[in-house]
């Protein structure tokens, strides 16, 4: 099946209903659409059910071969989780009884501390990528620890099961609550290039590393201003965390005094670049975010582990009326789910309790949560030239989405319409309802992939 043009051969042709978030349109419908993807997982054409046989024959596919998509269902783009750390999936669902810092010193870092022990880190590392595959996260920001083999095993196991994923070896060189758990400067730095370049090495097509200083508190301002050095030289992407906790912002506040603000510690230290993450951002001030705005970094927003940790609530509407870049994440385990629709439901909530708090806030609607989950994401992580939305192009990541699979949490009543469907599968459905899963046109879920190590 050559293409006239020389491009990739056409290997699968979709019909029916898709729903994705464009510039314009926050949930744009497209019904009966035809989407070709070719032999590189990409889109190679989007285009009118009426235009089969026209398509066909530019495409080099048989109008019998074209999987169509029932009633019920639809593709999405599949949803980019900017913010998720990969141990802490071992306590995910327990220990929210504690403010950050606390809960840091009390349950994070003595887990974390465990992930030295490679058999643990598998286990872990594997459930974690096969659950939010799953539930439909095909893109996966990651924190690891600070141990640098079994960050490489994260990567390893990303790229076996299919998931596209940043994958992130944590640097911290302060620390005093868990003896063990943290590095000198040296170490911290010489392993970072270590993971860099064998993660590397490895040439997996969809994992890629990810600067990561654990956030201010953790980080001396020597190794802050290294990791930004060393990010910069190698034009690499970058995540932390900012402003999540009153608690944290005051001591950060006190530790660099002559700094203007939190935002400014990080922008000082190279930290703060087009291709930065940094999650949370609850308390920055609206000079801040002129500032995220002005170097192209983005927000990660984590509504379930803000409001699980009782952190605070991040004014998206203001985020955005600042034009700052931002997605959204499930942050496990402060945030108690793996899942993105959970993101996406806890975004809603945390909207409409800002406008209980002040009527004139404007809250977000499902659809534009919808666009933070998927293209948001793909900016927030400067994957959209490749990600985020269905365009000709980019690569096929999507989600088969059922919302009348048997035995699932959907009851249809009448012949709703798309955008009915996909408000009903964004508040009440679940992994059942995600029937299949593409990552790069490769189909991960169900998956037959069995790990050999
Ligand atoms: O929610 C959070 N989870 C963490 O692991 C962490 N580390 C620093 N700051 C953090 N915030
Ligand atoms: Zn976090």
């Amino acid at each position: 099946m050559a293409n006239p043009d020389g491009a990739a051969e056409t290997k699968r042709v979709f019909r029916g209903t898709l729903i994705h978030a464009t510039r314009e349109e926050a949930a744009k419908v497209l019904e009966d659409a035809l989407l070709g993807v070719d032999a590189d997982g990409k889109i190679a054409f989007i285009g009118e059910g009426k235009e089969l046989h026209r398509l066909s024959k530019e495409f080099a596919f048989s109008p019998s071969s074209v999987i169509q998509l029932e009633k019920h269902e639809f593709f999405m783009p599949g949803m980019v989780d900017t913010h998720i750390h990969a141990p802490q999936y071992s306590y995910a669902g327990t220990a929210l009884d504690m403010p950050l810092l606390d809960w840091l010193n009390t349950y994070t870092f003595p887990v974390e501390s465990r992930f030295k022990d490679q058999n643990f880190a598998r286990e872990v590392y594997t459930q974690v990528v096969k659950r939010t595959l799953r539930n439909g996260t095909t893109t996966a920001c990651y924190f690891a620890t600070i141990h640098t083999d079994s960050s490489l095993l994260l990567g390893h196991i990303a790229d076996k099961l299919g998931q596209r994923a940043l994958v992130g070896k944590v640097c911290m060189d302060r620390n005093n609550s868990v003896k063990h758990y943290k590095e000198t400067i040296q170490e911290s730095l010489e392993e970072t290039r270590r993971f860099i370049a064998e993660l590397l090495e490895k040439k997996y097509a969809l994992v890629k590393p990810v600067v990561t200083p654990r956030f201010v508190l953790s980080c001396s301002s020597t190794l802050l201003g290294q990791l930004g050095q060393l990010a910069k030289n190698n034009n690499l992407h970058i995540q932390s965390h900012i402003s999540e906790n009153v608690e944290e912002v005051k001591i950060v506040k006190e530790m660099f005094p002559d700094s203007d603000s939190y935002t400014d510690v990080y922008h000082k230290h190279n930290l703060l670049t087009n291709k930065t993450v940094m999650a949370h951002g609850c308390y920055l001030s609206d000079e801040e975010l002129a500032l995220f705005r002005e170097t192209g970094a983005s927000l990660s927003h984590c509504p379930n582990s803000n409001i699980s940790l009782c952190s605070g609530l991040l004014n998206v509407r203001n985020v955005l009326n600042h034009k700052v870049k931002l997605g959204l994440g499930t942050d496990v385990a402060g945030g108690y789910s793996a899942s993105m629709l959970d993101a996406v439901r806890r975004a809603l909530d945390t909207s409409k309790i800002l406008t209980v708090q002040d009527p004139e806030h404007v809250t977000l609607t499902f659809e534009e949560v919808f666009r933070l989950a998927t293209l948001g994401g793909s900016q927030a992580l400067s994957l959209d030239s490749q990600i985020g939305n269905f365009e000709v192009g980019k690569d096929f990541d999507a989600l088969r989405v059922n919302v009348t699979v048997p035995g699932g949490p959907i009851d249809l009543i009448e012949h709703d319409k798309p955008k009915i469907i996909l408000e009903k599968f964004l508040n009440l459905g679940d992994d059942r309802n995600i029937v299949e899963v593409y990552v790069a046109g490769r189909k991960v879920v169900p998956s037959s992939e069995k790990l050999l190590y």
